[in-house]
């Protein structure tokens, strides 16, 4: 039906900017002079950005949060003439059927549908067996890193640290270009696409702040002081760089579309194997990317020698129900920075802790010498995770070696049989297997200690009579459901120390 436009055509689709670059009509452009009240907000956000040392502590940390946010809201200001709007996700559903059928894409039994609380996802058509083939991407419908180097990017991409050494940025850069190009290929994609995330760079201070005590609230002021960062970055270079995507981008690129753009490429990117088959690279992966996440088995797998990405059942999918995949082995925490959601019950969850041998210990030498044995590190970063068993066997180890008196140091020390330190049989002195149990309940009640609200309080916000009229946002209610959830698992962990303390005593 109608005529077949060449945006339309895989074959087409690396010769879709113009030489010029972007069409120019109807792009507005900043007056002189608030380009130069936005260029010194630039230098502000780059000024403060990098005011924080690796090593900062989480007040330096949220201190130059609320900074950059401040500027932040200037830019917004001065930027919202340039924003560029997305149709409706509803309206773009029929376009994108019909340029995945027509670029070779197959999804046989399925169909896109809306679900309260997850946006779209995928449902299936008829019943699916397990192994059943769901969804085959080819390569050609893909926005891959690969790309990158075809595209109007693809001088800066051999030239600007960025983009050399962070794919990931690469590839939300490629997907701002093809937001931004009328003509391009992938534009039934591009509107398919959320125009708002969930990710921590839309939360307001106020819905952040909701992280606190959780070890999220350091990754999320991170993640935001890096975007802006980023951001006021490539504003400058795309002013002051004559190569093609600066000419594009100079007069449009703003902070909302470029946190649009890596959160498209944070919350849908997977890996495939390269267009050579040497290596692996992140794509985009049309369709696919429409399903949604719950706990289960990875089932999806490049095929390289029909060149496309492939799911299958991962278990039996009845006619009607929606399709779920699994997104990996990731800890809510990670969960909410990178995907922006939360899955209350994951099996995966996990709490980091942080714990190490204090140099000021006068056994740290010995102890950490047992440690490297067991291959642990003196201090680092630890997990309690979901479920029956929370402590693992290398936290075990490393409570116990801890916990250690000069004695029982220099009798692990000597033995061959170290290694079963990380497991429940160890035949260990009651009053050290006492003291590792009641140091571990002692780290996690701190950890509980730190969340300005209780359990209690967090279930109550939660639940029907908290939110009767559902007035907390979405960011909030991801804010709080993550913080439940971390300290569910948690008091289900001081359970398991005090379980393990009550049968030394009986
Ligand atoms: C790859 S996309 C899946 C399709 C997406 N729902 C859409 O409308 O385009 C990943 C996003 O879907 C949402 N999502 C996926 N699984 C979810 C889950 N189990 N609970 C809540 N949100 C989920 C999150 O917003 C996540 O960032």
């Amino acid at each position: 039906m109608g005529k077949k436009s060449h945006s339309n055509d895989a074959r087409g689709k690396q010769s879709n900017f113009s030489k010029n670059g972007l069409q120019t009509t109807g792009v507005k452009k900043l007056p002189p002079h608030k380009r130069n009240e936005l260029n010194q907000l630039l230098d502000k956000i780059l000024k403060v950005s990098s005011s924080v040392p690796e090593s900062a502590n989480i007040s330096k940390e949220w201190e130059a949060y609320q900074e950059i946010q401040k500027v932040l809201s200037k830019v917004k200001l001065i930027e919202a003439d340039l924003q560029q709007s997305l149709p409706s996700r509803a309206s773009a559903v029929e376009e994108f059927l019909s340029w995945l059928r027509n670029n070779n894409v197959e999804f046989d039994g399925l169909k896109i549908a809306e679900y309260p609380g997850l946006d779209f996802g995928i449902e299936a058509e008829k019943d699916f067996k397990e192994g059943d083939m769901m969804i085959a991407v080819p390569r050609s419908v893909m926005l891959t890193v690969e790309n990158v180097h075809q595209s109007p990017f693809r001088e800066l991409a051999t030239k600007d640290p960025l983009i050399v050494h962070m794919p990931n940025v690469a590839l939300a850069l490629l997907v701002l270009l093809q937001r931004r190009e009328p003509l391009s290929f992938w534009k039934p994609y591009i509107n398919m696409l959320p125009q708002r995330y969930t990710t921590v760079l839309y939360f307001s201070p106020d819905e952040i702040v909701q992280l606190k005590g959780s070890p999220a609230f350091e990754m999320a002021l991170r993640q935001c002081r890096s975007i802006a960062r980023q951001y006021a970055y490539f504003s400058k270079l795309f002013q002051n760089a004559n190569d093609e995507a600066s000419s594009i981008l100079r007069e449009v690129f703003t902070y909302e579309e470029y946190c649009w753009a890596v959160s498209t490429v944070m919350t849908r990117q997977n890996t495939v194997v390269t267009a050579d088959g040497s290596g692996t690279t992140q794509a985009l992966i049309p369709l696919w990317d429409m399903c949604n996440h719950t706990d289960g088995k990875l089932s999806t797998d490049f095929n390289v020698s029909l060149d496309r990405s492939e799911c299958v059942a991962w278990r039996p999918v009845a006619k009607g129900k929606q399709v779920f995949i699994f997104y990996g082995d990731r800890p809510n925490c990670e969960l909410l920075i990178h995907n922006g959601f939360v899955h209350p019950g994951s099996a995966c969850d996990a709490v980091r802790l942080r714990l190490g041998v204090a140099k000021a210990d006068p056994l740290h030498a010995e102890k950490a010498a047992l440690l490297h044995r067991l291959r642990l590190p003196a201090a680092g970063d630890w997990e309690v995770v979901a479920g029956p068993q929370p402590v693992l066997p290398s936290l075990k180890a490393f409570v116990r070696v801890f916990s250690m008196d000069k004695a029982q140091l220099d009798h692990w020390t000597a033995s061959p049989s170290v290694e079963s330190l990380q497991e429940d049989t160890c035949a260990l002195d009651k009053a050290l297997e006492k003291r590792a149990w009641t140091f571990l309940a002692m780290r996690i009640k701190l950890l509980l200690a730190a969340y300005p609200t209780s359990k209690e309080d967090d279930e109550a916000l939660l639940g029907d009579a908290g939110d009767a009229v559902g007035k907390m946002s979405p960011c909030t209610r991801l804010a709080v459901s993550l913080r439940l959830e971390e300290k569910r698992l948690l008091v289900n962990a001081l359970a398991f120390c005090d379980e393990r303390l009550a049968r030394l005593e009986a």
